[in-house]
Protein backbone atom coordinates (compact mmCIF):
# COMPACT_ATOMS: atom_id res chain seq x y z
CA UNK A 1 0.00 0.00 0.00
CA UNK A 2 2.52 2.48 1.24
CA UNK A 3 5.11 2.34 -2.21
CA UNK A 4 2.29 2.10 -4.19
CA UNK A 5 0.88 5.58 -3.08
CA UNK A 6 4.05 7.04 -1.70
CA UNK A 7 3.90 9.85 -4.17
CA UNK A 8 -0.15 10.78 -3.62
CA UNK A 9 -0.46 13.92 -1.37
CA UNK A 10 -3.45 12.73 1.04
CA UNK A 11 -1.10 9.71 1.87
CA UNK A 12 2.39 12.33 2.84
CA UNK A 13 -0.58 13.64 4.93
CA UNK A 14 -1.58 10.78 6.70
CA UNK A 15 1.66 9.85 7.40
CA UNK A 16 3.00 12.62 8.76
CA UNK A 17 0.19 12.67 11.13
CA UNK A 18 1.20 9.26 12.58
CA UNK A 19 -2.00 7.05 10.59
CA UNK A 20 -1.21 3.99 9.16
CA UNK A 21 -3.12 5.17 5.74
CA UNK A 22 -4.79 7.48 3.78
CA UNK A 23 -7.98 6.07 4.67
CA UNK A 24 -7.62 7.73 7.54
CA UNK A 25 -8.05 11.30 6.36
CA UNK A 26 -11.55 9.92 4.74
CA UNK A 27 -12.96 8.74 8.17
CA UNK A 28 -12.08 12.22 9.29
CA UNK A 29 -14.11 13.76 6.39
CA UNK A 30 -16.85 11.71 6.53
CA UNK A 31 -17.41 12.55 10.14
CA UNK A 32 -17.05 16.39 9.61
CA UNK A 33 -19.64 16.37 6.97
CA UNK A 34 -21.76 13.33 9.29
CA UNK A 35 -21.38 13.72 12.93
CA UNK A 36 -22.31 10.39 13.90
CA UNK A 37 -19.83 9.08 16.88
CA UNK A 38 -20.24 10.49 20.33
CA UNK A 39 -17.70 11.01 22.93
CA UNK A 40 -18.45 7.38 25.17
CA UNK A 41 -20.14 5.35 21.80
CA UNK A 42 -19.00 1.83 21.61
CA UNK A 43 -17.77 0.74 17.81
CA UNK A 44 -17.00 -1.71 15.86
CA UNK A 45 -14.65 -1.53 12.84
CA UNK A 46 -15.08 -4.33 10.40
CA UNK A 47 -12.62 -4.61 7.68
CA UNK A 48 -10.08 -2.91 10.06
CA UNK A 49 -6.33 -3.16 8.97
CA UNK A 50 -3.91 -1.49 9.27
CA UNK A 51 -5.93 0.14 11.16
CA UNK A 52 -5.93 4.25 10.45
CA UNK A 53 -9.82 4.22 11.19
CA UNK A 54 -9.60 3.10 14.81
CA UNK A 55 -6.43 5.42 15.16
CA UNK A 56 -9.23 8.40 14.33
CA UNK A 57 -12.08 6.56 16.30
CA UNK A 58 -10.05 6.32 19.04
CA UNK A 59 -9.21 10.02 19.26
CA UNK A 60 -13.44 10.53 18.82
CA UNK A 61 -14.50 7.98 21.58
CA UNK A 62 -13.80 6.86 25.16
CA UNK A 63 -15.92 3.50 24.62
CA UNK A 64 -14.66 0.55 23.75
CA UNK A 65 -13.39 -0.18 20.49
CA UNK A 66 -13.19 -3.14 18.00
CA UNK A 67 -11.50 -3.96 15.02
CA UNK A 68 -11.69 -7.20 13.16
CA UNK A 69 -9.74 -7.90 9.75
CA UNK A 70 -8.84 -11.39 8.18
CA UNK A 71 -5.17 -9.98 8.11
CA UNK A 72 -3.80 -9.33 11.88
CA UNK A 73 -3.41 -5.69 12.92
CA UNK A 74 -0.34 -4.54 14.78
CA UNK A 75 -1.13 -3.58 18.05
CA UNK A 76 -3.04 -0.13 18.64
CA UNK A 77 -3.70 1.07 22.80
CA UNK A 78 -6.87 1.19 23.95
CA UNK A 79 -7.80 -1.18 21.06
CA UNK A 80 -8.85 -4.56 21.10
CA UNK A 81 -8.49 -6.50 17.26
CA UNK A 82 -9.38 -9.82 16.18
CA UNK A 83 -7.92 -11.84 13.13
CA UNK A 84 -11.19 -13.58 11.52
CA UNK A 85 -13.38 -12.75 8.99
CA UNK A 86 -16.46 -10.70 10.54
CA UNK A 87 -19.29 -13.17 9.12
CA UNK A 88 -17.66 -15.99 11.75
CA UNK A 89 -20.39 -16.83 13.74
CA UNK A 90 -17.17 -17.87 16.24
CA UNK A 91 -15.89 -13.69 15.72
CA UNK A 92 -19.38 -12.11 16.37
CA UNK A 93 -19.68 -14.17 19.86
CA UNK A 94 -16.14 -13.09 20.59
CA UNK A 95 -17.00 -9.66 19.44
CA UNK A 96 -20.48 -9.98 21.77
CA UNK A 97 -17.94 -10.99 24.84
CA UNK A 98 -16.15 -7.72 24.70
CA UNK A 99 -18.52 -5.19 24.03
CA UNK A 100 -21.32 -4.71 26.36
CA UNK A 101 -23.30 -2.44 23.83
CA UNK A 102 -22.76 -1.77 20.35
CA UNK A 103 -23.02 1.87 19.43
CA UNK A 104 -21.86 2.33 16.12
CA UNK A 105 -20.51 0.28 13.31
CA UNK A 106 -18.01 1.29 10.64
CA UNK A 107 -16.86 -0.89 7.79
CA UNK A 108 -14.77 0.08 5.12
CA UNK A 109 -14.07 -3.79 4.23
CA UNK A 110 -13.39 -4.46 0.19
CA UNK A 111 -12.55 -7.50 -1.43
CA UNK A 112 -9.93 -8.26 -2.80
CA UNK A 113 -10.27 -6.47 -6.58
CA UNK A 114 -9.52 -8.98 -9.49
CA UNK A 115 -9.53 -5.54 -12.06
CA UNK A 116 -13.05 -7.18 -13.21
CA UNK A 117 -15.55 -3.91 -12.13
CA UNK A 118 -18.83 -6.25 -12.61
CA UNK A 119 -17.43 -8.97 -10.74
CA UNK A 120 -14.88 -7.21 -7.71
CA UNK A 121 -18.77 -4.67 -7.48
CA UNK A 122 -20.87 -8.45 -6.86
CA UNK A 123 -17.85 -9.32 -4.01
CA UNK A 124 -18.37 -5.76 -2.56
CA UNK A 125 -21.98 -6.30 -2.11
CA UNK A 126 -22.02 -9.54 -0.93
CA UNK A 127 -19.29 -7.81 1.88
CA UNK A 128 -21.76 -5.71 2.35
CA UNK A 129 -25.04 -8.02 2.96
CA UNK A 130 -22.81 -9.64 5.69
CA UNK A 131 -21.80 -6.56 7.43
CA UNK A 132 -25.75 -5.13 7.43
CA UNK A 133 -25.95 -8.96 8.99
CA UNK A 134 -23.18 -7.86 11.31
CA UNK A 135 -25.47 -5.03 12.32
CA UNK A 136 -28.58 -6.24 12.57
CA UNK A 137 -26.89 -8.88 15.12
CA UNK A 138 -25.11 -6.69 17.08
CA UNK A 139 -26.15 -2.97 16.80
CA UNK A 140 -27.95 -1.29 19.63
CA UNK A 141 -31.20 0.41 18.33
CA UNK A 142 -30.97 3.76 17.51
CA UNK A 143 -27.23 2.77 16.91
CA UNK A 144 -25.52 4.00 13.74
CA UNK A 145 -23.63 2.50 10.68
CA UNK A 146 -20.99 3.74 8.22
CA UNK A 147 -20.29 1.50 4.90
CA UNK A 148 -18.20 1.90 2.32
CA UNK A 149 -19.86 0.50 -1.06
CA UNK A 150 -19.38 0.83 -4.55
CA UNK A 151 -22.16 2.06 -7.20
CA UNK A 152 -23.06 -0.59 -9.85
CA UNK A 153 -26.08 -2.82 -10.56
CA UNK A 154 -27.20 -3.88 -7.11
CA UNK A 155 -26.20 -0.53 -5.55
CA UNK A 156 -29.54 0.41 -4.99
CA UNK A 157 -30.98 -3.16 -3.96
CA UNK A 158 -28.66 -3.12 -1.33
CA UNK A 159 -29.36 1.09 0.08
CA UNK A 160 -33.11 -0.18 -0.09
CA UNK A 161 -31.81 -3.40 2.58
CA UNK A 162 -30.34 -0.94 4.62
CA UNK A 163 -33.18 1.61 4.13
CA UNK A 164 -35.32 -0.78 5.85
CA UNK A 165 -33.59 -0.80 8.94
CA UNK A 166 -32.68 2.68 9.86
CA UNK A 167 -34.78 5.89 10.30
CA UNK A 168 -32.24 7.94 8.20
CA UNK A 169 -30.04 6.47 5.69
CA UNK A 170 -27.69 8.69 2.77
CA UNK A 171 -25.03 8.19 0.96
CA UNK A 172 -21.65 10.14 1.15
CA UNK A 173 -18.79 10.33 -1.63
CA UNK A 174 -15.53 11.54 -0.24
CA UNK A 175 -13.61 14.04 -2.05
CA UNK A 176 -10.31 12.39 -1.16
CA UNK A 177 -11.49 9.08 -3.09
CA UNK A 178 -9.19 8.93 -6.01
CA UNK A 179 -10.83 10.11 -9.46
CA UNK A 180 -12.80 7.97 -11.52
CA UNK A 181 -13.72 5.53 -7.79
CA UNK A 182 -17.28 3.91 -7.65
CA UNK A 183 -16.85 4.18 -4.24
CA UNK A 184 -19.76 5.42 -1.97
CA UNK A 185 -20.15 5.96 1.81
CA UNK A 186 -23.25 4.71 3.39
CA UNK A 187 -24.61 6.60 6.08
CA UNK A 188 -27.39 4.90 8.11
CA UNK A 189 -28.37 6.75 11.50
CA UNK A 190 -30.85 5.48 14.42
CA UNK A 191 -31.29 1.44 13.83
CA UNK A 192 -34.82 0.37 14.25
CA UNK A 193 -34.43 -3.23 15.15
CA UNK A 194 -34.32 -6.17 12.88
CA UNK A 195 -37.38 -7.56 12.93
CA UNK A 196 -36.19 -11.09 10.55
CA UNK A 197 -39.31 -11.44 7.54
CA UNK A 198 -40.89 -14.51 8.20
CA UNK A 199 -41.15 -14.79 4.24
CA UNK A 200 -37.25 -14.08 4.28
CA UNK A 201 -35.21 -16.43 3.44
CA UNK A 202 -32.51 -16.40 5.75
CA UNK A 203 -30.01 -18.73 3.77
CA UNK A 204 -28.73 -16.11 1.66
CA UNK A 205 -29.82 -12.86 3.41
CA UNK A 206 -32.15 -11.72 0.20
CA UNK A 207 -35.99 -9.90 0.90
C1 LIG B 1 -9.46 -0.81 2.62
S1 LIG B 1 -8.97 -1.95 3.85
C2 LIG B 1 -9.52 -1.18 5.33
C3 LIG B 1 -8.67 -0.01 5.74
C4 LIG B 1 -8.98 0.45 7.15
N1 LIG B 1 -10.26 1.12 7.22
C5 LIG B 1 -7.92 1.39 7.65
O1 LIG B 1 -8.22 2.56 7.81
O2 LIG B 1 -6.81 0.96 7.92
C6 LIG B 1 -10.15 -3.24 3.65
C7 LIG B 1 -9.95 -4.41 4.59
O3 LIG B 1 -11.10 -5.26 4.57
C8 LIG B 1 -10.65 -6.53 4.99
N2 LIG B 1 -11.69 -7.55 4.77
C9 LIG B 1 -12.28 -7.91 3.59
N3 LIG B 1 -13.18 -8.89 3.80
C10 LIG B 1 -13.21 -9.14 5.14
C11 LIG B 1 -13.95 -10.04 5.96
N4 LIG B 1 -14.89 -10.85 5.46
N5 LIG B 1 -13.71 -10.06 7.29
C12 LIG B 1 -12.77 -9.23 7.81
N6 LIG B 1 -12.03 -8.36 7.08
C13 LIG B 1 -12.25 -8.30 5.76
C14 LIG B 1 -9.38 -6.72 4.18
O4 LIG B 1 -8.57 -7.73 4.73
C15 LIG B 1 -8.77 -5.32 4.25
O5 LIG B 1 -7.80 -5.25 5.27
Amino acid sequence: MGSQWSNDKAYRQAKKSGYRSRAALKLQEILRKNPVIRQDDNILDLGAAPGSWLQVLREMTDGVLVGVDINPINPIPGVTTLTGDFSDPVVIARIRELMPEVNGIVCDASPKLSGTRSYDQARAIDLNQQALRVARTLLKRGGNLIMKSFQGEDFSWLYNQVKKDFYSVRTYKAQTTRKGSTEMYIIAKNFIGYEPDPEENLSDGSA
